[in-house]
């Protein structure tokens, strides 16, 4: 049987990285093999990608085929091979980022993400999604206080604000595939809401 394909979005600091960890544990528990990988990354390629998108400055154009780029080497090396071999996949990140911060944040055209979108990925999408949504406010102090900034995170208020709703609006679009979780809770209540939906989500 395929397994199943799980994504996680939101704006930087939205707690992805810290509740992963319990969704994978929860899916462990149920004896089910997990792949954990993220986007731009998850193969050798991918991550010499990641570390030129995340300092270099480049054009927007530029900065999605390099996302595209990582993300076909992702569903040809890792995504597919784990899906048929019935493994779920975890995935910090996948295309609704693109959506969110290229298209959202950046104005880059949507009908050229499409495209992308539809050359890349021909019939595979998550299965489900887990929306993040944070205050960028809030978002922002907590990725200060953790670590030093990458280019996006350097970002001004107005750019995540962009991009927190350009994931809400596809989160409308698509009411089956995502869930969105209040980030702004503490961490906890955000693990209970979580481990509830993957114990039995099927
Ligand atoms: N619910 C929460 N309340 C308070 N702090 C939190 C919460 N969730 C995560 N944090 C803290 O916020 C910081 C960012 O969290 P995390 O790295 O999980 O976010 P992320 O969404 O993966 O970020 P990025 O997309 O930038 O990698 C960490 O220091 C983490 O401990
Ligand atoms: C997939 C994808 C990612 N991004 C941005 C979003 C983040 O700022 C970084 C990745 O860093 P993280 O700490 O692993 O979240 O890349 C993007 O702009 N577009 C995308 O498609």
């Amino acid at each position: 049987m395929r397994g199943r394909f799980i994504t996680f979005e939101g704006i930087d600091g939205a707690g992805k990285s810290t509740q992963i960890d319990v969704i994978e544990a929860t899916l462990k528990a149920r004896g089910l093999e997990v792949i954990r990988t993220r986007e731009p990354g998850g193969t050798p390629l991918g991550e010499v990608i990641r570390k030129e998108l995340l300092s270099v400055s480049m054009d927007p154009a530029t900065e999605t085929l390099l996302f595209f780029a990582s993300r076909a080497e992702h569903i040809a090396q890792v995504i597919r091979p784990a899906l048929e071999r019935g493994a779920w996949v975890l995935s910090d990140r996948f295309t609704d980022a693109t959506y969110a911060y290229q298209v959202g944040g950046r104005g880059f055209p949507a009908e050229k993400v499409e495209e992308l979108e539809r050359w890349t990925h021909g019939d595979l999408q998550p299965d489900r999604t887990v929306l993040f949504d944070i205050e960028p406010e809030v978002a922002a102090k907590r990725v200060a206080q953790a670590r030093n900034l990458d280019r996006f995170e350097k970002e001004n208020l107005d750019f995540f604000t962009r991009v927190r709703n350009a994931y809400l609006t596809r989160a409308k679009q698509s009411p089956d595939r995502f869930l969105i979780v209040n980030s702004m809770q503490d961490k906890e209540t955000v693990s209970d809401i979580l481990r509830k939906e993957f114990s039995t989500w099927a």
